[in-house]
């Protein structure tokens, strides 16, 4: 049974992210069986924090910013999920995207439940010494909910090893000793795990290769667009270009290029390192407007930047055959229904971008042991948890005759919702 439970710290005429969450889990809901009993849990987030972070200024004056840490589910383990830094960062859009931690990691099978934290800030406005002095009086003021066994942040859009790195000091000097395991996402000279920094996109790639083998699209040669060249869009870039595809199209915040011969993604990434964005890459044919950059034809098309970007309108224009959802909550579920009626092959983000989490994981069962794995080591496991997660999800999609995004939820809610009914509910 599902109810309509709004929480009252939300707008209930607009939801927002968290909505768009809501709406996929009652796709899932009727898939569950006897576990349908508790699918509400997926519905509450089990804990949130809301905090204001002070900060002093460069000029001196004190600016104060909102941040927020939501445990959506713990059911199978510590909370885990990244931290965003972005001006328009809300607490609906934390809450799904710490929802979509529980789904990912439960999809991958990693010992986690699912967290997720972030600033409504623009750390662009900011200098280092302001983004650090944010980083740890956020870090203190949810220093009571996370730890190595209790809730470990990560990067996620606008933050990086820098900042994990100032995060694990600031809560080692809370707790008075080094605990390398509260963060990941780490640089590797303080326990950070070889291959994380590439491991979304490469794990985007390794979905993409296994989608393209089952649609009958040759990499060698596709035409491949990809809105967001960061972490997760730009490492997609460069894997794919090695393996022969072309990267007909980049958005950024900045603007959109396109190359019809397919970008130099080298030299672009050089470009983007000096310039702060894709805008003015002399290597470009032309640049588009922001919004023509849905009409361009592709094979493969990879968001890799923010929620809710393919909406209703977007997927109707839409000319590809595959969509890879590095980013987070891209697709809303209007756009859901219009893909799969043209027969457009969504990986749903939940499996596409599980690769960082994954690494994560084995990041953080290093510091544990405190024993480190070679980056040839990682890959390939990476590269095997991959596989067989898209390979057990297309399975049930097969099966139960349902898109990849409900399949995964209905492999990972059932996990979820296994480990929540075992446990049982009373002290
Ligand atoms: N970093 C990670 O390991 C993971 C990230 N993700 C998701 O991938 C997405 C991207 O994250 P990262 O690459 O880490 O962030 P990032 O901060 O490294 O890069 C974000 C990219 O998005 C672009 N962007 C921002 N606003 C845009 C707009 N309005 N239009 C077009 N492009 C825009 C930026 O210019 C930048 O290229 C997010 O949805 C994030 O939640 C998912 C799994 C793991
Ligand atoms: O690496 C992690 O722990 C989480 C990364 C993340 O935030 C995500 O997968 O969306």
């Amino acid at each position: 049974m599902t109810t309509d439970y709004i929480p009252s710290y939300l707008n209930p005429n607009d939801l927002g992210p968290w909505g768009q969450y809501l709406q996929q889990v009652d796709r899932v809901a009727p898939h569950l069986g006897s576990l349908s009993r508790w699918v509400e849990t997926l519905k509450r987030p089990k804990r949130i924090l809301t905090v204001d972070v002070p900060i002093e200024r460069d000029d001196g004056t004190i600016a104060h910013y909102e941040g927020y840490r939501v445990q959506h589910n713990l059911s199978r383990g510590p909370g885990k999920g990244g931290v965003r830094f972005h001006q328009d960062v809300t607490l609906s859009e934390v809450m799904a995207l710490s929802a979509w931690m529980s789904v990912k990691n439960a999809a991958v099978n990693v010992p986690y439940g699912g967290a997720k934290g972030g600033i409504r800030v623009d750390p662009a406005t900011l200098s280092k010494g302001e983004l650090q002095r944010l980083t740890r009086r956020y870090t203190s003021e949810i220093s009571m909910l996370i730890g190595p066994t209790k809730d470990i942040p990560a990067p996620d859009v606008n933050t990086n090893e820098q900042v994990m790195a100032w995060m694990m000091d600031s809560y080692a000097m809370i707790e008075g000793n080094l605990s390398t395991g509260v963060v990941t996402g780490k640089p590797v000279s303080l326990g950070g795990s070889l291959g994380r920094r590439e491991a979304t996109g490469r794990g985007v790639f390794v979905v993409g290769q296994e989608a393209a083998a089952r649609r009958g699209v040759a990499l060698a040669g596709a035409r491949v667009a990809i809105q967001g060249f960061g972490n997760v869009g730009g490492t997609a870039a460069t894997i794919f270009a090695d393996a022969g595809a072309k990267i007909v199209a980049v958005q950024d915040h900045t603007g959109t290029i396109v190359r019809d011969g397919g970008l130099d993604v080298a030299q672009l990434h050089k470009h983007v390192a000096e310039a702060g964005g894709v805008q003015g890459f002399p290597g470009a044919d032309a640049t588009l407007d922001r919004d023509a950059f849905w009409d361009i034809e592709s094979d493969i098309l990879i968001p890799a930047a923010l929620e809710r970007q393919i909406t209703a309108e977007v997927a109707a224009r839409l000319r590809t055959k595959i969509i890879l959802e590095g980013a987070n909550g891209p697709t809303t579920p209007e756009a859901d229904d219009i893909l799969a009626d043209k027969d457009v092959l969504v990986v749903p983000d939940v499996l596409a971008n599980a690769g960082g989490v994954t690494v994560s994981y084995f990041e953080w069962v290093q510091d544990f042991s405190s024993f480190f794995w070679t980056e040839d080591e990682i890959n390939a496991r990476l590269t095997r948890i991959m596989q067989s997660a898209f390979g057990a999800v297309w399975d049930v999609a097969q099966e139960k005759k349902v898109s990849l995004r409900t399949a995964t939820f209905i492999v990972a809610c059932t996990r979820i919702l296994q480990a929540r009914e075992v446990r049982g509910l009373y002290p």
